[in-house]
């Protein structure tokens, strides 16, 4: 069976389609996440295909969601996440959206954001993100709130909102906090670090610590069989009482979290850190 090419099945939405084994081949995927099932073990390895570096709009969130909710649907035994950039895992929120966006805008991103975050961070099944390249800021986020993390050696993982200008969203702080040592979150959260696989490991960032993209998958895939004897309801139950508090509170404080994102992005200070951040982004070659 070959799982590398893309082959053309029905479209699941506007953005998300599903690659499975029926063969009549298309020239180039366009969708924003890819979805390719193994029948085998019935895992399925969603790819962020927003190039050239998976950067996180209104559309990039929505398919993510929409792909969950086809892996839900689908019964689904368990997912890696990844991306089809050969170096980008994600470069996080898209700047231009935060650099020419207004508080409409604004809202409807982090609005997008939260129902991404609840669906991968509430599924009832395991997420393992196989890091094939940088994962920065939100790229960084969506990462931890899989169950593991094995990533590829050579590129670059953190939360750097703060150097961008934003002040970190409540649940980004509540996830760090839990995930590494309370100074090492502490630090990486005010300074904005990012870190290299091998750094990030020894901070519990990331769980393993990878040659390329293929060992990380193969990682991914020993991390899900780990669940296949034990009943999923049982770990279910386990898992959202670990995870209550932050589902809890963006599901009881949608609003006011999406209110505090555009409060802190609109402020003059962070507008023009931002904007120096953008043109030195564009400035870069
Ligand atoms: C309760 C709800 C919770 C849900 C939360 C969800 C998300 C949490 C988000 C919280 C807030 C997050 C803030 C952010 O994420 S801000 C973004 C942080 N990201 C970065 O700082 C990364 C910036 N980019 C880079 O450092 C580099 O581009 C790179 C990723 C290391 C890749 O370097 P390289 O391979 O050299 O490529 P280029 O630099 O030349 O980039 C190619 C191309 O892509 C453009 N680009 C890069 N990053 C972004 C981006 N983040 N957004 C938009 N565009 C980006 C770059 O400008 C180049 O474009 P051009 O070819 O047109 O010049």
């Amino acid at each position: 069976m070959s799982r590398n090419i893309l082959f053309l099945s029905k479209t699941i939405n506007s953005n998300v389609r599903r690659l499975c084994t029926t063969p009549t081949p298309v020239q180039k995927a366009e969708k924003l996440v890819l979805i390719d099932v193994n029948d085998k073990t019935g895992y399925g390895t969603l790819s962020m295909n927003r190039l050239p570096v998976n950067s996180l709009n209104v559309e990039l969130f929505n398919a993510l969601s929409d792909a969950y909710d086809e892996m839900e649907k689908n019964k689904s035994r368990g997912v890696i996440l990844t991306s089809t950039s050969p170096k980008i895992f994600s470069a996080g929120l898209d700047i231009n959206d935060l650099y020419s966006g207004d508080s409409k805008s604004w809202s409807e991103l982090w609005d997008a954001s939260q129902e991404a975050f609840l669906k991968i961070y509430d599924a009832s099944f395991p997420s393992a993100a196989a890091i094939n390249g940088h994962a920065i800021g939100g790229g960084c986020f969506f990462s931890m709130i899989c169950d593991y993390r094995a990533m590829v050696k050579g590129y670059q993982i953190g939360l750097n909102e703060i150097q961008v200008g934003i002040a970190l969203p409540k649940v980004l702080v509540m996830i760090m906090g839990k995930l590494l040592p309370r100074r090492h979150a502490e630090i990486s959260l005010t300074q904005g670090t990012l870190y290299s696989p091998e750094q990030a490991s020894k901070i519990n960032l990331v769980d393993d610590v990878v040659v390329d993209k293929a060992e990380a998958i193969i990682k991914c895939e020993a991390f899900l069989n780990k669940f296949r004897k034990i009943p999923m309801d049982a770990v279910n139950t386990t898992k959202r009482t670990i995870r209550r508090e932050e589902i809890d509170y963006i599901r009881n404080n949608k609003q006011k979290d999406i209110d505090d994102f555009v409060k802190a992005v609109e402020s003059v200070e962070a507008q023009n850190t931002i904007k120096m951040y953008y043109q030195a982004l564009k400035n870069k070659k």
